[in-house]
């Protein structure tokens, strides 16, 4: 049987505006999501074991069962009358729990391959509905666009985004998207914006005071990288970024991180590099 490899890009948040909790205990918010062109890789082969679910992963703390790779795989055996099995591979690079959502690119592009590999032929909303019940960020990636979100990030709508480097930090802590969604420290009444207003307005990241004085380690990156510009938090973290205008900015202010950071540089994409790999894949018969 061949093998499927695709990519699992990262997101940042450009800004992240929380407008109140919901009866479901949820937050609803607005936010803009912007792809990057780096992430994982995972490679994907059809199994004739069952219902079989073979996974492995280059981090052995991610190698579980629990993993959002194997409960996305799990999610879509359901929607198959008959049994289908995989072998699944995850090549980790980017950092588990830091805002720029590893895992749930992981589990979306999971949906997408094993969408085409197993025949099940489900479309993108029937997938975007299973995607929802894995976590608040695994919808984005399966729309696989640029988008400003709404609702719990759910309700989509692609943006066309400037074309920007980012110099991404990791603070070596890891930021519980719980804890800080149930702090009570947590600013959690920001007006509704609407998308054009919020394209030009909408800048801060309503979790990044609060986390920034939980976590000292974000406060230091924060610090860092605010020496070269507007430096932000990512989702609830602990990731930290900055915008600049090319790979060579990028490159320069990345080659001076302190140690204690980890850290990578990107381009934004407006469009996800999965759906027009998949879709090249496909053309070759694979
Ligand atoms: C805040 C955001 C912004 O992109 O990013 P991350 O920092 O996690 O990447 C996301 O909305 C996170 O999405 P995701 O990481 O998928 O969250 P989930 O697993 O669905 O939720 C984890 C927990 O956070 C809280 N939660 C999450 C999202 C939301 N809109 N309201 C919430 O109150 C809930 O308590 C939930 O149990
Ligand atoms: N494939 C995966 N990659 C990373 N983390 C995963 C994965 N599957 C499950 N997890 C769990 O989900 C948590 C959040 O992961 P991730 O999506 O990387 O972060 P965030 O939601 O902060 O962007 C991790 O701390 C980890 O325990």
């Amino acid at each position: 049987m061949p093998t499927l490899t695709l990519p699992a890009p990262a997101k940042l948040n450009l800004f992240l505006h929380i407008n109140g909790r919901r009866p479901d205990g949820y937050h609803n918010l607005q936010t803009l999501f912007q792809l990057l062109d780096y992430g994982d890789e995972l490679s994907f082969t059809v199994t004739g074991n069952g219902n079989d679910i073979e996974f492995s992963c280059s981090d052995p703390a991610l190698g579980g069962g629990d993993n959002l790779v194997v409960r996305a795989a799990k999610l879509l055996q359901q929607a198959a009358n008959r049994p289908v099995a995989a072998k699944i591979h995850l090549t980790k690079r980017l950092p588990a729990g830091g805002g720029i959502g590893g895992g749930s690119s992981d589990a979306a592009t999971t949906l997408l391959a094993l969408n085409h590999l197993w025949g099940l032929h489900l479309a993108q909303t029937e997938l975007l509905l299973i995607a929802r019940q894995l976590g608040a960020d695994v919808p984005v990636f399966v729309y696989g666009q640029s988008a400003f979100a709404e609702g719990v990030g759910e309700q989509l709508q692609a943006v066309d985004l400037a074309d920007n480097w980012y110099v991404v930090l990791a603070p070596a802590c890891h930021v519980s998207t719980a804890e800080i969604f149930s702090h009570k420290g947590l600013t959690r009444d920001t007006p509704v914006i609407k998308v054009a207003a919020s394209l030009q307005h909408g800048t801060q990241n309503d979790c990044q005071a609060l986390v920034r004085e939980l976590y000292p380690p974000v406060k230091s990156a924060l610090n860092w990288l605010g020496q070269f510009g507007p430096a932000k938090l990512t989702g609830t973290g602990a990731c930290v970024f900055l915008a600049v205008s090319n790979e060579q900015e990028a490159q320069r202010i990345l080659g001076q991180k302190p140690d204690a950071l980890g850290g990578f540089i990107a381009r934004g994409v407006n469009q996800s590099p999965v759906l027009s790999m998949l879709a090249k894949q496909i053309a070759t018969g694979v």
